[in-house]
């Protein structure tokens, strides 16, 4: 067989996909050292508008060129944020999202220039996020603060704080991670305040239908127990039938004795009306669709609808 196997990692340019990337390549080098792993980054449409984010049809705005150059075959394996997949809209024909890598922190951050936590800031201060999950749970523990939309990636977001347009931002604990900034955080919000997004922490390798050595890779690098818990999660944002601007937060964490639990909230945008469901089964497509039921009869579908 000829020793010279290469592949084309496809992703976003912005320091967080990068560092993404990078993960890959070495835990792919770490099992198949004789292969040759290049990286491609590609600007998206979503990278390079400015504008609000709906107006170019949500996160689908960052997915589109890098599916489009999967399919071209200009790279082999894309990798992608779960958080960024949208619910709604499964990858195109053609593709399937092969594995799941081993999922990172689930939990979201306040960073606030003086080291403050979120009970410390003054009535009216200004939390950047334009995350409606993180709005609304804001707004349902500290309705004394000011969710504002801010765009562009976790650094461009850093530098805007420090010009003054936020007293306080509201990012990924994982991206801050990934982008070796942890010691800029203030405080880590516990999981049941501000439930995660569906697939927070987790990222997915996407690959051709029919292309055996991307698949293959994409496998030996897949964590069985972080696509059980993804599986359970993205089955409940289906059934909710959300999109990317919808107020909607679930985690699945696996128990010891290999049984999903599963904690679904949709929170109206005021934070006034929350609706939790939490259930557990072994099953995950079972247990996602078994909440997203639950939530579905408490009245989900109106608070999603009226959130836009
Ligand atoms: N929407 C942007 C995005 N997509 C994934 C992450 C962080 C890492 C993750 O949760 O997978 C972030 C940044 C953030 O939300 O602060």
């Amino acid at each position: 067989m000829s020793s010279t196997l290469s592949i084309r990692l496809g992703t976003r340019s912005s320091p967080m996909a990068m560092a993404q990337v990078e993960r890959v390549r070495a835990e792919l080098l770490a099992l198949r050292p004789e292969l040759t792993v290049e990286v491609v980054p590609l600007t998206t449409s979503g990278d390079r508008w400015t504008g609000p984010l709906s107006e170019l049809g949500g996160k689908g705005a960052f997915t589109k060129e890098v599916d489009a150059a999967l399919l071209a075959g200009d790279v082999d394996i894309c990798v992608h944020c779960v958080k960024d997949i949208p619910g709604d809209r499964p990858v195109p024909e053609g593709t399937v999202i092969a594995s799941y890598l081993k999922r990172d922190d689930v939990r979201d951050a306040i960073v606030e220039p003086q080291g403050r936590s979120l009970n410390d800031l003054p009535p009216g201060a200004r939390i950047g996020t334009s995350s409606p999950r993180r709005a609304a749970q804001l707004a349902l523990h500290w309705p004394h603060l000011a969710p504002i939309p801010v765009r562009g990636n976790a650094n461009s977001r850093l530098a805007k704080m420090e010009a003054g347009e936020y007293d306080a931002l509201m990012l990924a604990v994982a991206g801050m991670e990934r982008i070796g900034l942890t010691e800029r955080i203030s405080q880590i919000l516990p999981t049941d305040t501000m439930v995660p997004a569906v697939g927070s922490g987790t990222l997915a390798l996407q690959c051709r239908v029919d292309d055996t050595l991307a698949l293959e890779l994409a496998d030996l690098l897949g964590d069985d127990t972080t696509d059980r818990i993804t599986t359970a999660e993205r089955a409940m944002l289906r059934v909710l039938g959300g999109h990317c601007h919808s107020p909607i937060a679930g985690l699945a964490t696996m128990d010891d004795d290999g049984v999903l639990s599963l904690h679904g909230r949709v929170i109206s945008p005021d934070g006034k009306t929350v609706l939790d469901a939490s259930q557990r089964h072994s099953d995950p497509e079972v247990l996602g669709v078994g909440v997203g039921d639950e939530l579905l009869r408490q009245g989900a579908k109106q608070i999603i609808e009226a959130a836009g």
